[in-house]
């Protein structure tokens, strides 16, 4: 019972740390809760081995030790410091009981220490409690839930000896309840052998009997005692079963924990163990990537230096080289020098070639002059309008365009190539052609009004056809959409401007209007019809806009519209009939038959330069109207007037013409005089002076091979008279002279005072004729020159030979006394009659019948200069 008891003081010692003081003390608790007895070593009962009953203070102080080694288990309510205290030869704290730092920190040989079976075997529960906690709490902290494989092998270490103590403590508290039971039984049995002692010594003596009473009595008092203890004992067992309850649900949730901990330190031990092998395996590859890249920082190494010594080589060609650039740098200096010097030379060259240039690009320009002479006076462009918006699926009649003027026209009435007819112009465009296709066309011949041209460009065809368009541009407002005379007026003005430097022109803009066979001034504010400005030395490039060249009976109008479109057919007409008889190189030019003719004669007249853009449309409706715009194109594209002439040019075979007039002059008044001798030696002692002969007369002693002044000069080729001193101007002429009235200007040789002569006579009948008209027409200086019916004129059809002969002439005479009161030029057109108008070189004329732009550009005297 003794060593029974030792054994259990000893585990009970083990396990609550309270039997250093050898005052060893047992408590068994029964399976009901009870506690059963206690026993000490001290108190054993020397009554068949059972222990007296322990006094009331006895139990207590075992109860109230046992509570504090239930207190000292409960990790709980425990201190661990205080617990530790208390524990006598083994200083565990030293052990378990870190003061700073934390297990995860623990060498891996203190751990090992700690691990010891010895240690843990000492080691009291709380403190292996504290350090499961501990190391708990440590690994919740770290938040990483990791720890390290030693701690958890402790912290497994820790948990099976926490777990052994517990089933021991199980199986000791199951013996201590069994002894308790047992404890009580044998108190039972007592208690009736007592009862029976009781009852079979009542004959003993009264003293006995009391004495026995006493200690029933006192026994009884024990008993109740000892109920009351065993009662008390019972709620403590009860207590000591809930305790223990919840020790057991504590380490059963701790067994979990821990199961879980080293679950998921297995885990944690599976991947540290892969981490390892991964480690291990990276070490291997960056060892052996090291080992590769040593390969190649050896061998780049080695290409370093390879570079470094080809780098010196190359270091030293470089040297060498850069001496030899030197020397050719010291070579190249001097060629160098020479070149310049040579170049210097070369550039003197330059500047007189440059120098010469402006003569060079003066005779290009009379080149080109010529050129555009050679093709003849009327240009014919001819521009195909597109269908309009919302015409697109209309017919077209054209059928063919070519790139050399040739156009294909279809009658949509004669299917096949029966109803084909072709044309010719000079150029067609399509309808995809641009204003700036159109444009660079006609650049050319607008230039050449800069260069002493009088140019006219004009745009006929039926209304909608796009004339407008053409001469003026659907929107100035964009450049894209300019016209012929927006692009035009800047183009002259930009040439002036680039010019500027060497030659300074002044440009002049007149606007128009001929309607009604009226001319109005569209820039005056009156509304007057003004002169027009320009001393008509000006050159002139008249940009024409049409009406429209439909007739009248189909416009269908009455009343002012039907006078309008009268007056237009009549204007078209007479510009058709003066085309149609310039075409038939007829002697009779009927220019005024209408104000547009009239104003248009200097244009086409011959020494102008003339474009007639024809407006097409496309449409098959317009077939008929399109046929006849297209013959009537084709008529005037037959005209040939021959060579265009500078202004300067007329100027000077206006002197020339001036110059042989005046020998004319002199040569017939020799003529008068020999006639008068002859006459006088015939009939002598008549004394008188013959009766002027009329000038008709004359022609027609001419027509009859008499009376021809044997000294005129006369054209070789066509036979007429170049002198026509006598000549007189037929009714018929009259149609041809440029004159704008519709008076007549003819007046008889005999009208004229004897002692004035044929010129001076004609100019003062022009002056008084333009007087007449000035308010239309203006031009004094026109009337002068262009009066062809007064018979001075000389060298309207004259050609070369007749010039050179007159050149001869007026070499081998002095008669530049005359000079300047013929003013009449010459004309060298094929077809120009002595009787046609001529144009004065400064003739500038400005007309439409809608709207008329003229442009005048007049050279300064630099510029004459150098055309001469
Ligand atoms: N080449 C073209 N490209 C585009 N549209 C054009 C072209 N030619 C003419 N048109 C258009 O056709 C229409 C008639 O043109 P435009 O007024 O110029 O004709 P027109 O012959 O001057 O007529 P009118 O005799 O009545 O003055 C206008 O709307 C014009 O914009």
């Amino acid at each position: 019972m003794n060593s029974m008891t030792e054994n259990r003081a000893k585990e009970h010692g083990r396990n609550s740390n309270v039997a250093a003081n050898g005052d060893f003390s047992a408590h068994v608790l029964t399976s009901n809760g009870e506690l059963e007895g206690s026993s000490t070593p001290k108190s054993e009962s020397p009554k068949g081995g059972f222990s007296s009953p322990l006094s009331g203070e006895e139990k207590r102080k075992i109860l109230s030790e046992s509570k504090f080694q239930r207190s000292l288990k409960s990790p709980i309510l425990s201190d661990p410091s205080t617990t530790l205290t208390h524990v006598g030869n083994y200083k565990f704290h030293e052990v378990f009981q870190l003061k700073q730092g934390r297990y995860m920190d623990l060498p891996p040989s203190k751990i090992s220490e700690m691990m010891k079976s010895n240690s843990l075997d000492n080691a009291p529960t709380q403190s292996l409690l504290s350090v499961v906690n501990s190391i708990l709490d440590e690994s919740v902290e770290r938040n990483n839930s990791e720890i390290p494989h030693r701690v958890a092998c402790l912290l497994r270490k820790v948990v099976q000896e926490i777990e052994r103590r517990i089933s021991t403590q199980a199986e000791h508290l199951r013996t201590q309840n069994n002894l308790f039971k047992a404890r009580e039984e044998k108190y039972q049995s007592r208690i009736r052998v007592l009862e029976a002692l009781a009852i079979g010594t009542n004959e003993e003596t009264e003293n006995e009997k009391n004495n026995r009473e006493e200690k029933k009595k006192e026994e009884d008092e024990s008993l109740i005692r000892l109920t009351k203890e065993k009662d008390q004992s019972n709620v403590e067992i009860l207590a000591l079963k809930q305790e223990l309850e919840m020790t057991k649900n504590h380490c059963l949730d701790l067994e979990k924990e821990a199961k879980n901990c080293s679950f998921e330190l297995e885990e944690k031990l599976k991947t540290l163990e892969k981490l390892y092998e991964d480690s291990k395996n990276k070490v291997i590859e960056l060892e052996s990537f090291s080992e590769t890249k040593s390969q190649s920082w050896n061998k780049k190494e080695h290409i370093y230096q390879r570079f470094m010594e080809i780098q010196f080589g190359a270091f030293q060609d470089l040297r060498l080289s850069s001496n030899s650039i030197k020397q050719e740098i010291i070579k190249a200096k001097e060629n160098y020098t020479e070149e310049i010097n040579n170049f210097g030379f070369k550039l003197k060259t330059l500047a007189n070639a440059a120098q010469n240039y402006h003569s060079v690009l003066a005779e290009n320009r009379k080149i080109f002059n010529e050129l555009q002479e050679l093709k003849g006076n009327i240009r014919v462009y001819c521009r195909i309008r597109p269908f309009l918006p919302g015409q697109k699926e209309r017919k077209t009649i054209i059928e063919h365009i070519d790139e050399n003027g040739e156009l294909i026209v279809a009658n949509p009435s004669k299917p096949g190539k029966d109803g084909h007819r072709l044309f010719k112009f000079n150029k067609v465009f399509g309808q995809a052609s641009t204003q700036e296709d159109v444009f660079s066309d006609t650049q050319p011949l607008i230039r050449s009004v800069l260069d002493g041209y009088n140019v006219c460009i004009f745009a006929y065809g039926q209304t909608g056809s796009g004339k407008t368009y053409t001469m003026t541009g659907p929107n100035a407002s964009s450049k894209e959409n300019w016209g012929v005379n927006y692009r035009a007026l800047s183009d002259l003005f930009s040439i002036s401007q680039t010019r500027k430097s060497s030659i300074s022109y002044e440009i002049g803009v007149q606007m128009i209007e001929i309607y009604n066979e009226q001319v109005k001034d569209l820039l005056s504010n009156d509304n007057s019809q003004k002169k027009y400005p320009f001393s008509y030395s000006y050159n002139n490039l008249h940009l024409v806009d049409l009406a429209g060249s439909e007739r009248v009976d189909r416009s269908e109008v009455t009343g002012d519209r039907l006078k309008e479109a009268q007056h237009i057919n009549k204007s078209l007409s007479a510009l058709g009939d003066v085309i149609f008889a310039l075409a038939q190189k007829s002697s009779h030019v009927p220019y005024r038959n209408s104000k547009l003719t009239q104003v248009l004669q200097s244009s086409l007249g011959g020494q102008a330069k003339t474009l007639m853009f024809v407006q097409l449309n496309p449409d098959v409706i317009s077939y008929s109207e399109t046929m006849s715009t297209l013959k009537f194109a084709e008529r005037v594209s037959g005209v040939e007037l021959g060579a265009a002439r500078s202004n300067k040019e007329g100027r000077d075979v206006r002197e020339l013409v001036e110059q042989v007039a005046s020998l004319r002059n002199t040569i017939a008044k020799k003529d008068e005089e020999i006639e008068r001798l002859q006459l006088l030696k015939v009939h002598p002692g008549t004394g008188s002076l013959l009766k002027y002969t009329s000038p008709s007369l004359n022609r027609e002693s001419e027509k009859n091979g008499n009376n021809v002044p044997k000294k005129s000069i006369r054209n070789s080729s066509s036979g007429k008279s170049l002198g026509g001193l006598t000549e007189k101007t037929t009714s018929s002429d009259h149609d041809n002279s440029s004159d704008y009235s519709d008076s007549q200007h003819s007046m008889e040789h005999d009208e004229r005072p004897q002692n004035m002569s044929v010129d001076e006579h004609n100019r003062d009948h022009d002056h008084g004729d333009d007087h007449d008209h000035e308010d239309h027409h203006g031009d004094y200086d026109e009337r002068l020159s262009d009066t062809s019916d007064n018979g001075t004129s000389i060298g309207a059809d004259t050609d070369g030979s007749a010039e050179n002969m007159v050149f001869a002439q007026i070499a081998k005479s002095n008669s530049s006394e005359r000079l300047g009161r013929i003013s009449r030029p010459t004309q060298k057109s094929e077809n120009a009659k002595p009787t046609s108008p001529l144009s004065k070189g400064s003739l500038k004329i400005s007309t439409s019948l809608k709207k008329t732009s003229s442009v005048n550009t007049t050279p300064t005297k630099s510029r004459t200069r150098q055309w001469q």
